[in-house]
């Protein structure tokens, strides 16, 4: 579970730029739940994940998972229980090792190693049979380079390396968002697989609101740095985007002015 309470950072504190991204947050995910986050740009979800990731330290709240207080522990502290995949599919993976070597700096990152200690039989048993499951051929490529993967395929195995380990929280940031459509499609069916066969808590930025309705069991919106809508169950169930889009003209009084968002 996590329990953020009352988060707020600040950019460029006290200078003509000074920004407020997350105004005095609180967002509870309980343990299993898949939640969606929309929101235009700069409304502040990225800064969301990134306090949940521990990339940024809130000026003001607290942040726990499963009832410890990791606020203070940096990234690297939390990443045997955090996971991330980025929407640059070359983000989440290094380019000039091949799929084992990212397998094991995958596994050094919640069970330190070195590489080469780390790449044994074991591991490449391991590795050939989450790989299998992608049907891609990629088993019979792990001594491959995996700068030679396409965008998509190196987006799943983003995708399987991040959820090796102890990982208990996945973080999704719009990760099918630079993907073609049917390659998202595949992508997305993985993410859901493995999420539901870990069971693993997942919080998904995406910009598309028929995506953020379509996946996962509870969506929010945050709209400049606050949480303005929650929705789960089965009144998220009822709801298409026109409905999405009342509510945020109900509760702010405003129309929604970011295409990517009504159009993703
Ligand atoms: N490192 C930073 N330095 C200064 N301002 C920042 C920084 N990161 C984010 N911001 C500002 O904080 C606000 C929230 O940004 P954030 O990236 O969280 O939004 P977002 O909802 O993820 O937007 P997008 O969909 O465009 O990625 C924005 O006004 C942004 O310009």
């Amino acid at each position: 579970m996590i329990l953020a309470e009352k988060i707020r950072v600040t950019f460029n504190k006290g200078t003509p730029l000074e920004t407020v991204a997350l105004r005095d947050v609180d967002l509870t995910v309980e343990s299993g739940q898949f939640l969606t986050v929309i929101g235009s740009n700069g409304a502040g979800k990225s800064t969301a994940l990134n306090v949940i990731a521990g990339t940024i330290r809130p000026d003001a709240g607290s942040i726990a998972f499963d009832d410890v207080d990791v606020t203070s522990w940096p990234t690297h502290r939390r990443a045997r229980l955090v996971s991330r995949v980025f929407q640059d599919p070359k983000t989440g993976t290094c380019e000039d090792l091949t799929i084992l070597e990212n397998f094991a700096l995958a596994q050094s990152r919640t069970r330190p190693r070195g590489l080469r200690s780390a790449i044994d039989k074991a591991l490449r048993e391991r590795a050939a049979e989450r790989l299998r499951v992608l049907k891609l051929g990629l088993e019979d490529r792990l001594d491959d380079k995996i700068g030679l993967l396409s965008g998509g395929q190196r987006q799943a195995v983003s995708l399987l390396m991040a959820t090796s380990g102890d990982t208990r929280l996945l973080l999704l940031d719009e990760h099918t968002a630079a993907l073609d459509p049917k390659t998202a499609d595949f992508v997305m069916t993985l993410t859901c697989d493995i999420v539901a066969a870990l069971g693993l808590t997942t919080v998904m930025v995406t910009h598309s609101m028929a995506q953020a309705l379509q996946y996962g069991d509870r969506t929010i919106m945050f709209h400049r740095g606050q949480i303005v809508f929650d929705v789960a169950g089965a009144t998220r169930a009822a709801m298409g985007v026109a409905d999405l889009l009342a509510l945020f003209r109900h509760d702010q009084g405003e129309e929604l002015s970011d295409d990517a968002l009504l159009l993703g």
